[in-house]
């Protein structure tokens, strides 16, 4: 068995759809509120949704997790443009980590799965969330996730995010 902590992300289309056909296709164990974030990365494009999740498959490997995330993020239209990087899209959906069946996490250095993901530790669109469901998150290699946000020039980007409440709430864009 594993379990996964995911990051979702959208900001192309209906970007509420899109998380939420994600979500209702992955089943995930916890699901954090929706965040509006601003672009990371790249600037130069509209604001992301986003949320983080936590799931668990008896039977499913990383590798497996990755195909379940490509599945999504095809499903909901993705498009990629290789000429850039961290540019606009309709679904991003990316493994943070990933834990075996006795809690140890699962380490990766394939480039067609790095795990941990080697940019979450840079990331408050990805921390904050994890940390409102899961409070004791700590990123394998980096440390425990409150102590990231408190600890390292994060902090400034974390009081940017807008908590926009629940998925299926109805409100906000
Ligand atoms: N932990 C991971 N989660 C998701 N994809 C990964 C991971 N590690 C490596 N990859 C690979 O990265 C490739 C590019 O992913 P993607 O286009 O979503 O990158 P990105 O979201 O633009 O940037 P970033 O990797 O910084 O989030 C994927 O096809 C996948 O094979
Ligand atoms: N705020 C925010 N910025 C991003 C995001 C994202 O999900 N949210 N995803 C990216 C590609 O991984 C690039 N930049």
């Amino acid at each position: 068995m594993t379990s996964v902590v995911l990051s979702l992300g959208a900001n192309l289309g209906d970007r509420r759809a899109a998380l939420t056909a994600a979500v209702e296709a992955i089943k995930p164990d916890k699901v954090s509120d929706v965040y509006e974030t601003e672009p990371w990365g790249d600037d130069d494009q509209p604001t992301y949704l986003n949320l983080t999740l936590i799931a668990h498959d008896d039977n499913k490997s990383p590798a497996d997790w990755l195909a379940t995330a490509a599945a999504c993020e095809a499903t909901a239209g993705r498009v990629r443009d290789p000429n850039r990087r961290w540019g606009p899209r309709v679904l991003d959906v990316d493994i943070i980590a990933a834990f075996d069946t006795a809690g140890e996490p699962i380490n990766s250095d394939d480039p067609t799965l790095i795990l941990p993901h080697p940019r979450a530790h840079l990331r408050a669109f990805v921390l904050v969330p994890w940390l409102a469901i899961q409070p004791d998150a700590a990123l394998p290699g980096r440390g425990r996730v409150r102590d990231l946000l408190r600890d390292t020039g994060l902090a400034a980007d974390a009081r940017t995010l807008r908590r926009l409440g629940p998925l299926k709430s109805t409100d906000h864009g």
